[in-house]
């Protein structure tokens, strides 16, 4: 794995120190309410792990998975549901945890859907923000690093799902998909 990696972009130390900084801003935002963390699978499960466990007030989890990439580096542009919510999410307070927001079509779908359901309020939590590839504008609540149009792999974030295990943000070489 380590061989198909160009360059560390964000080691874990860096991840974690991070992590710490907005787990402590989302707690004082929600101080005296409680969470439901809605993390988009399955990039966003190993940072919605040590999210979690970085907030202190009450927090619950659910999971949605929809999918736009497949195996490939650019969003085919069309998101499907493939799991839904278990919990219904009407007058509560959801923060939708992302790994990364990239075109942002993924978001844009879910922030209607999730609308549409009369939560008391919505925010968007991701850990990495690619604005130069965005082509619909979504809102972010809370941004963990903003980083340059490389396609990045490990800490949740895969390639046709290999490297999700990485402890760090990696750039793959592009010989690692172009062949
Ligand atoms: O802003 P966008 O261009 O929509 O891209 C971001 C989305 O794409 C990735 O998920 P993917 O569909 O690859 O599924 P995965 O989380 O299982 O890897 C990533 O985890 C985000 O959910
Ligand atoms: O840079 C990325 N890496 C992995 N998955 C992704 N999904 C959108 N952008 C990316
Ligand atoms: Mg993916």
């Amino acid at each position: 794995m380590l061989e198909d990696i160009q360059e560390i972009l964000l080691s874990s130390e860096q991840l974690s120190a991070r992590i710490r900084e907005m787990g402590r801003q989302i707690s004082a935002d929600y101080a005296g309410k409680e969470i439901l963390m809605i993390g988009v699978l399955r990039g966003a499960v190993i940072f919605m792990a040590d999210l979690a466990r970085a907030i202190d007030v009450p927090v619950a989890l659910d999971f949605m998975a929809v999918s736009s990439y497949g195996a490939s580096t650019t969003s085919s542009g069309v998101v499907r549901i493939l799991k839904d919510l278990d919990e219904d999410v009407e007058g509560k307070h959801l923060l939708i945890v992302e790994d990364i927001i990239d075109s942002g079509l993924t978001l844009n779908y879910l922030l209607d859907n999730l609308r549409s359901r009369k939560p008391a309020s919505i925010k968007i939590c991701t850990l990495l923000n690619k604005p130069e590839r965005r082509k619909v504008d979504v809102q972010v609540d809370y941004n963990g690093f903003t980083i340059p149009d490389h396609f990045v792999v490990g800490y949740g974030l895969d390639y046709a799902e290999k490297y999700r295990n990485l402890p760090f943000i990696g750039i793959l070489k592009p010989e690692a998909y172009k062949s």
